[in-house]
């Protein structure tokens, strides 16, 4: 940072400064009369860590990446202070150092103002205390409405890790956070619920004669399947490979019976893909069906449905066994 002299003898107009606008002049000018004006290089870093400043972009431009000391920003919020703005409100405020990184994007001029002169500018006018108090509003704005963005987006990922990308139904690490929670709701509240472990038959075979991208599309068909036929309230996951899973919240083991055998034969219906050299491709799956008993946790509820879902394999597949 190169001084190049003060700004009373500059031809820089104090109105055209944003925290001055509508301010008394009269009062400012002599305070401001010996205070320092530098030139910063293009790239040159400008933040001073040792002090709290404010800095005035007379000419040229300032590029800011937030402070990351408060928890309001990442550090990845750049801003782009022009001619006439001014950067360090808050660190002059609060008198802490500026933690924000301020870099010029090209060759700048910059007013300088100390800590102890910006709080004097302050007392002088009450216009430079309003104009200071309206940016620092417009600036927490811009940060809560930032945040809330952030918080947005975080949740949107949130969502995706719980989706199975290829089948969209939920995946296993949804299943670890909601299960439980289900489970115990059922169990402090005395409702029925309900699990459905199904696993397509002879898939291997499927993607031996079909192709592996077949094999995709019998799994989207499945998922399809599940979800057409489910309530609102119920919810299909997939539980890893060709097994699936449906949980029935306020649902007994009748219920849930009679929703495996109509999603036995839906499977059973459903067309994965048509090829007209061949007969239609089918995938039929077997099924087991459990109810939470009490004081059951979530890992025996599954394994319940589990050991169901290998009967009906061992019986025959392509049918539903239900645990008792
Ligand atoms: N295309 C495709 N195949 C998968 C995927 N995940 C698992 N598989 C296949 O699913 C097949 C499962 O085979 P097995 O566990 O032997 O079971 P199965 O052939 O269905 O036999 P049963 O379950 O006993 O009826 C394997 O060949 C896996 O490669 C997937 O995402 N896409």
């Amino acid at each position: 940072m190169k001084p190049i002299g003060a700004f009373g003898a500059s031809a820089y107009q104090i109105q055209s400064l944003q925290l001055f606008r509508g301010a008394d002049s009269l009062r400012i000018a002599p305070l401001l009369q010996d205070c320092p004006i530098v030139q910063v290089e293009q790239g040159e870093v400008v933040t001073d860590p040792q002090r709290a400043r404010l800095y005035i972009v007379l000419r040229g431009a300032l590029s800011v990446a937030a402070d990351t000391s408060t928890g309001m920003s990442d550090g990845t919020t750049i801003s782009k202070i022009l001619p006439g703005e001014s950067v360090g409100e808050q660190a002059v405020l609060d008198d802490e150092a500026n933690q924000a990184s301020i870099t010029a994007l090209e060759q700048s001029e910059l007013l300088v103002i100390e800590s102890e002169l910006a709080w004097q500018l302050i007392d002088a006018a009450n216009g430079v205390a309003r104009n200071l108090l309206r940016l620092l509003s417009f600036r927490i704005r811009a940060a809560n409405a930032q945040l809330r963005r952030r918080q947005k987006l975080g949740e949107f990922y949130r969502q995706l890790s719980m989706v199975d990308g290829l089948t969209g139904l939920y995946n296993r690490a949804w299943l670890n956070d909601f299960l439980p929670q289900l489970v115990a709701s059922a169990q402090a509240t005395g409702q029925p619920l309900s699990l459905i472990m199904l696993d397509i038959d002879h898939f291997k075979k499927f993607n031996d004669s079909h192709g592996h991208l077949q094999g995709d599309q019998a799994l989207r068909t499945a998922a399809q399947v599940l979800t057409g036929a489910l309530r609102p309230t119920d919810f299909a996951v997939r539980y890893g490979g060709e097994e699936m899973m449906v949980v029935l919240p306020d649902t007994n083991v009748q219920v849930a019976e009679a929703v495996a055998v109509r999603l036995c034969q839906r499977m059973r219906d459903a067309i994965v893909f048509s090829d007209m050299r061949q007969p239609l491709p089918h995938i039929t799956s077997s099924f087991g069906v459990a109810a939470l008993a009490p004081s059951q946790d979530e890992t025996s509820l599954i394994a319940a449905a589990d050991a169901a879902l290998y009967r009906a394999k061992e019986s025959g597949r392509n049918c539903v066994e239900v645990s008792r």
